[in-house]
């Protein structure tokens, strides 16, 4: 059975990414890349969806037993789970080295005290756990093959076949060292080569001390930040520069529900505030590489931007759903690919230009493309800013009018006009300078409720929307205007948890179906830092400072965060671990930091 999503590590080469729960079983990875099948589905499913459990032998009909002690090693994506049991002291080194040709998971395990009796349970089916490979022993080496696809399984101990999964009994002493492989290569070719474990460990451990290196923030939250940092490069994908929402696909939002959806692709919003993050952090280089993603991703005509592509730019992310799968906790549908692809969402325009905007201030070497990008993008809004759209949220309802889709579509011609006033891009400013003031009365005329004195979620609606947070972030208005307080104030009032973390919207009682999809779900990490953020940014850091630890007191045991908390459960919902939940984790330390608001 799949454990609680908190109860999973991040591990992963920055081409795809594996998790691996505390009782040594990896139950999710997808080869070659994060959008490609998985092997193993035993987390959306059962173990006959495929598994790989190493870890202490347990006697039969008997759940296996959890580590004592986990972390990453230092600052990498390195894995260290030990287990004391009675016969002795045991850690397993899970890891997936930088890609230097085929992709490889490697699992060393090494004696510390005792000699422990351990085994190895791998069961591997292709196709979303809908396929059992052959498996067949081909050089001293057992491999699997499906059809395009082979995974190579190399180790020094003996293994056996049985119930179409392949064991490994074996019992290691203090100090001996046992190293497990899979690689994968497409079925046409040769063999792959024999793995080097202990030398792909090095290199894995040097890679990251290296990277963590240029890290320039040194503040108070150093720890959760570079935690947070380690785990948006790891959804990077190295060859692009794309980026993924979160590597994973159904986890659910609501447990037991339907919204259950894929976000193993490259979302405009998610990608660039990641970039931004990144940027703020020192990281130059991610953000040289998705710029050019972005500029081949949305080459042609801007009326064809999408919202999302595949992490190589890909378009057609068609949505379907797996009937074999009954789905994490028997939350159905599990679904890949992701309709909201073709959706209209003002806001990325926003978003995109504040990321290009960014580099360009912190002196990314200039990119006439990316500026020329930049201006037809404003000329496409020029056009399509006053339609309704779906929003950041991506409801699946009726489009409307979001005020935060409004909002950012004045960020976007707001950078636009500061990037003509460099010398950089020339455009109509005078022209652009009257836009960005009719979508500034636009807003601020119908999507503001006097009488409550907060802005709404769509013009005419009495709804309230965590969006709206971002007003005073983005320089919309300062924040110590009246509709600001007033929006932060009605926010705080009417959308907070029970334990004061902040839902997106209502989605329960009268507001059942407010954005097309039938249950509830949690409290959205993402609004909680916009909540402290807005905390701080109208003077009440004290507060800020407390909401933002409590947030953090939410990750797990490794730092990481999904994408929403259920209060009721009193656990992490949906997909894991979430660019959107850690960026605005560094965000907020950093603007904390910057206004002193820490220590105590
Ligand atoms: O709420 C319905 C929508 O939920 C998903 O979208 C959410 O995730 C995106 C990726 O992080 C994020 O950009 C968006 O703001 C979130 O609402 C899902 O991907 C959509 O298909 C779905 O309609």
């Amino acid at each position: 059975m799949a454990g609680r999503i908190e109860d999973y590590a991040l591990i992963g080469d920055m081409q795809t990414a594996a998790l691996v729960c505390r009782d040594g079983t990896v139950d999710w990875l997808c080869l070659p890349r994060f959008d490609s099948h998985a092997i193993f589905a035993g987390l959306l499913g059962t173990e006959e969806h495929g598994f790989w459990r190493l870890g202490p032998a347990f006697p039969e009909g008997t759940q296996p037993p959890t580590a004592n002690r986990r972390s990453y090693r230092g600052d990498s994506l390195i894995l260290e789970s030990e287990w004391d049991t009675p016969r002795g002291t045991v850690r397993v080194t899970d890891f997936m080295p930088p890609r230097d040709g085929a992709p490889q998971l490697i699992r060393i395990v090494e004696g510390v005290t005792g000699r422990v009796p351990m085994r190895s349970e791998l069961r591997m089916r292709f196709s979303y756990g809908r396929v059992v490979p052959w498996v067949h022993r081909q050089d001293e080496r057992t491999v699997a093959v499906a059809g395009p696809d082979s995974v190579w399984f190399d180790t020094s101990v003996e293994t056996f076949g049985e119930s179409l999964t392949t064991y490994a009994d074996f019992t290691v002493a203090p100090g001996e060292r046992i190293a497990f492989t899979i690689s994968w290569q497409p079925s046409h070719k040769e063999p792959p080569p024999l793995p080097e474990p202990e030398q792909s460990l090095e290199a894995t451990e040097d890679f990251w001390r290296e990277w963590v290196g240029h890290c320039t923030y040194h503040g108070p939250y150093r720890e959760a930040v570079i935690r947070s940092l380690i785990t948006l490069k790891a959804l990077t994908y190295a060859p692009t520069g794309g980026i993924v929402a979160a590597p994973t696909t159904s986890l659910p939002e609501d447990i037991g529900g339907v919204r259950n959806w894929d976000y193993r692709y490259t979302w405009l919003r998610d990608a660039a505030i990641t970039l931004s993050s990144l940027l703020r952090t020192g990281y130059r280089e991610e953000a040289r590489a998705w710029r050019e993603w972005l500029l081949r991703a949305v080459a042609g005509d801007p009326d064809n931007l999408q919202i999302m592509y595949g992490i190589a730019g890909e378009r057609e992310l068609g949505e379907a759903e797996l009937d074999w799968l009954p789905g994490y906790e028997n939350s159905a549908p599990v679904r890949v690919g992701n309709g909201a692809a073709h959706q209209l969402q003002l806001d990325v325009y926003g978003e995109v230009t504040e990321a290009l905007h960014l580099g360009h201030m912190t002196g990314l070497a200039r990119n006439d493309y990316a500026s020329l990008l930049q201006l037809k993008l404003i000329r496409y809004l020029e056009k399509h800013w006053q339609e309704p759209d779906e929003g950041i949220w991506e409801v699946r309802g009726p489009r409307r009018h979001f005020v935060h889709s409004k909002v950012m579509a004045w960020v976007a011609v707001d950078r636009t006009i500061k990037l003509i006033e460099s010398g950089d891009a020339d455009g109509p400013l005078e022209r652009w300078k009257e836009l960005r003031d009719d979508i500034h009365r636009d807003v601020c005329e119908k999507g503001y409720d006097k009488e409550r004195n907060t802005f709404t979620q769509s013009y005419g609606s009495k709804e309230l929307d965590a969006s709206l947070l971002i007003i005073p972030q983005v320089g919309f208005l300062p924040p110590d205007d009246k509709r600001v307080i007033g929006t932060v104030e009605a926010i705080q009032r009417e959308l907070s948890t029970p334990d004061g973390f902040i839902l997106r919207y209502p989605t329960d009682g009268e507001h059942a179906g407010v954005d097309g999809l039938p249950g509830d779900e949690g409290a959205f990490l993402a609004c909680s830092f916009w909540m402290a953020d807005d905390l701080a940014m109208i003077g009440r850091v004290d507060e800020a400072r407390k909401l933002f630890e409590k947030l953090l007191s939410l990750r797990n045991d490794l730092g990481l965060l999904a994408e929403e908390w259920d209060p009721r459960l009193q656990r992490q919902v949906g997909n894991f671990p979430q660019a959107f939940s850690h960026v605005p984790l560094i965000d907020t330390a950093l603007r904390l930091t910057a206004s002193g608001a820490y220590g105590g």
